[in-house]
């Protein structure tokens, strides 16, 4: 506790913990003993409670719940003890207030906030809900609605809207320590009683049992077997139900369930894992090409559907763009396509299309001329997947790009060094890897070739920074990471039809478990025919088949050729409105199971001489999931990934896993390394004609090394990539 300043009436208690003032044990009790202080002395008439450096706290210290000594001191009690004081508190929120520290801020009895500031309970996207009677006080002050809402999603609020729902009593723009003062002041002596949030009553809605109902059902739609915001749904229930006290207990009990729960430690092992993978790759090289990212002009060439996402997610960093397409018609359509995505996107943002300023050439302008590329610093390719035009294009931009300019290919499979091989200067060249739509998703696998340059790499990874979307960097294979992994995954999920099951029935194991969509339906979203003509490409099906090559095998393994005889039959998916499921039209986006493919399976399997099995969830999920993982451990053995958390990462943000599993590597760490081995030697025995399903060696090796934690996982391995 220290004094605003001397002779004031005004104790100041500052929470500091550098970064983010996270509420750790240390200082919660420092919080205890400075509210107890200032309660005792007779010259404190009010006390403040702010932060450090511009931020009020990001809540409870994250790392401290899976720490023994997280019950040494609990903040609920801390709470009621502030809101209990017979002195005015006010809370001065600058920067954040979140979890642990916004309920810090519902015991004071004022909220003043900086204008800019941001406020959330996201105790949910950890696993958890807000236990220091969050539950109880926010529906108090801003209604059940709204309350649901913010506990049972974790979103941040900005200050504006926060003052809108009487989250905060006043926000300003200038000085909020000054402005928190001067309010401390003005309310001495004033009565605390309506100020207290556990005295008031919950407001009542005109009927809250159907609201409740209704709000529950889409709680549960969106959670997909996510528990918290169940219980987070719970806790506000119970506000509504019960006194303030009791609702507290429940609360506790709650909180207590979640706090044990595998989900908790997979999302907080999630939490950190992101964050050290971009501090990872960040280290990577001692610094960025020269030129800050957002002042530079970049340029990419091709205006498809990737490369509107592209420009798009570029435009809304505020970086300059110009868009290249190889002829009018293109550019024409390409530019319409992202005039309409960026007209939406500024929809949503405070300040609309002036805030981006698209409309302004300096910022976005679209050309068929190839020789402006000459003074740009970056160039992001987006033409589609085909490596001869991909080469081609590398040649003209090496002879054209001025010697510093990084040169990156977006491209989900592609070998970059036969790419960069087209170049005077591999050492610029790079993968990245977006995920559709770009402007949305937010992972960008960052691909590093044989010559790239760790200035390179490092390059790309600010750019994934600018762009606010999560950077991986990973060596060059085919499929790299996040596809090489997916490939056994469908591989499996195809076999699972051959053998007997329906598009449904493993959608519905997959989605079951948590996956946003199934592979199915997934195929169907994005077009049968893109995979087609990859596996044209691989010599795989299509004219170049050497004649005589068995129906079901190439190269001496498996092969299914169920997703090219849908093709074959013009079933690209939702394009066409048929694929592995029914759609109401081409272009049409429910899925309806189809009677048709279900007869064509039947036939398939009746001219390939294959007995129709009845397969259960369990086999489903135990063969797609386990390849996918099996896949990894290879990744892991080869130094393509320098970590598991890194493929996590990916899986989490760019391919639909389920947060709450903690990513494949960390899912398989939890059902437990000996598990995931035997059930592959199984599957393996039973189907020897698949590769992907022989256990990798390094999984073995883990088995035998007795099953060591993830975080040891990599001390297993002698080789590690140079570059990672
Ligand atoms: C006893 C209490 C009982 C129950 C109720 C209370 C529960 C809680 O409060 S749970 C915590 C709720 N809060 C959050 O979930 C916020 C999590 N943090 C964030 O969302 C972001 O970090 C941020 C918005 C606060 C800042 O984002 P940004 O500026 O992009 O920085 P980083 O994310 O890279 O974070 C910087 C640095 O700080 C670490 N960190 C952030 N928050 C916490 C935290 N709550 N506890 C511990 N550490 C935290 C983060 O990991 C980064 O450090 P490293 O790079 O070393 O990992």
């Amino acid at each position: 506790m220290e004094r605003y300043a001397r002779s004031s009436a005004v104790a100041v208690i500052r929470l500091r913990n550098p970064p983010v003032n996270a509420l750790s044990v240390e200082v919660l009790q420092a919080l205890e003993d400075g509210l107890k202080k200032a309660e005792a002395d007779p010259s404190v008439k009010a006390i403040m409670i702010c932060g450090e450096n511009g931020k009020f706290s990001a809540g409870a210290d994250i790392r401290g719940f899976s720490t023994p000594k997280r019950h040494r001191v609990a903040l609920g009690p801390i709470v009621s003890l502030i809101e209990s004081s017979e002195k005015p508190v006010v809370a001065a929120i600058e920067g954040i207030a979140l979890g642990g520290g916004l309920e810090v801020a519902l015991g004071c009895h004022y909220r003043l906030a900086h204008v800019k500031a941001q406020m959330g309970l996201p105790e949910v996207t950890i696993g958890l809900l807000p236990g220091a009677e969050g539950t109880q006080r926010l529906p108090r002050l801003i209604g059940v609605p709204a309350a649901l809402d913010m506990i049972t999603t974790g979103k941040h609020i900005p200050a504006t809207e926060a003052l809108k729902l009487g989250l905060v009593d006043e926000i300003v723009e200038e000085n909020t320590i000054e402005a928190a003062i001067r309010l401390a002041n003005k309310v001495i002596g004033q009565p605390l009683g309506p100020r207290r949030l556990s005295l008031k009553p919950v407001p009542k809605l005109p009927n809250t049992d159907a609201f409740l109902r209704e709000a529950l059902a889409k709680v549960k739609k969106q959670a997909r077997g996510f528990l918290a915001p169940e219980l987070c749904f719970q806790a506000v229930k119970a506000a509504t139900e019960r006194p303030f006290a009791e609702g507290v207990r429940r609360e506790r009990e709650l909180f207590q369930r979640l706090l044990s729960s595998e989900q908790a430690r997979a999302l907080q092992y999630a939490f950190f894992a992101e964050r050290a993978v971009s501090r990872d790759h960040l280290s990577l090289a001692p610094s960025p090409l020269p030129g800050t990212l957002l002042s530079d002009v970049y340029i990419y060439t091709g205006l498809g559907t990737m490369g509107q996402g592209i420009a798009t997610s570029l435009v809304k960093a505020k970086i300059p763009v110009v868009a290249l397409e190889q002829d009018l018609e293109y550019l024409n359509k390409g530019r319409k396509a992202v005039m309409g995505l960026l007209e939406r996107e500024a929809m949503k943002m405070e300040g609309g299309a002036q805030t981006l300023d698209f409309h302004n050439p300096a910022r976005l302008q679209f050309t068929v001329d190839f020789d402006l590329l000459s003074d740009v610093d970056l160039v992001i390719e987006a033409v589609f997947e085909d490596m001869a035009l991909k080469k081609e294009i590398f040649h003209k931009l090496s002879k054209i790009c001025k010697p510093g300019a990084l040169l990156c290919t977006n491209t989900s499979a592609l070998n970059i060094d036969e790419i960069a091989s087209a170049t005077s200067r591999p050492q610029q060249v790079i993968g990245t890897h977006f995920f559709s739509p770009a402007h949305v998703m937010r992972l960008l696998e960052i691909i590093y070739g044989r010559h790239t340059s760790p200035t390179a790499i490092a390059t790309a990874m600010q750019l994934a920074k600018a762009l606010k979307k999560v950077g991986v960097v990973v060596g060059n294979c085919f499929g790299f990471v996040g596809n090489r992994m997916m490939f056994p995954y469908v591989e499996q999920a195809v076999f699972l039809l051959e053998e007997g099951s329906r598009p449904e029935a493993v959608d519905q194991a997959l989605e079951d478990f948590g996956f946003k969509i199934g592979p199915f339906r997934m195929s169907d979203l994005a077009g049968l025919d893109v995979g087609w003509r990859s596996r044209k490409g691989q010599g795989l099906t299509g004219p170049s088949l050497p004649a005589g090559t068995a129906a079901r095998q190439r190269h001496g393994q498996r092969y299914s050729p169920l997703p090219d005889l849908l093709c074959e039959r013009g079933r690209f998916g939702q394009k066409t409105g048929k694929g592995w499921y029914q759609y109401e039209k081409a272009g049409g986006r429910t899925a309806v199971p189809d009677p048709w493919l279900h007869s064509f399976l039947s036939q398939y399997r009746d001219s390939h001489g294959i007995k129709t099995r009845y397969i259960d969830q369990e086999e489903i999920l135990e063969r797609c999931l386990f390849s996918l993982i099996n896949e990894g451990f290879a990744i892991l053995a080869e130094g393509i990934a320098s970590a598991p958390e890194h493929l996590d990462v990916i899986y989490i943000n760019g391919y639909g896993w389920p947060k709450h599993r903690g990513g494949p590597m960390f899912y398989a760490s939890t059902v437990g390394l000996p598990h995931v081995l035997a059930k592959l030697q199984k599957y393996s025995e039973a189907h020897p004609d698949v590769p992907k399903l022989r256990p990798s060696a390094f999984l073995k090796k883990l088995v035998a090394a007795g099953n060591p934690p993830l975080k040891e996982w990599m001390s297993y391995l002698s080789r590690q990539s140079p570059k990672l």
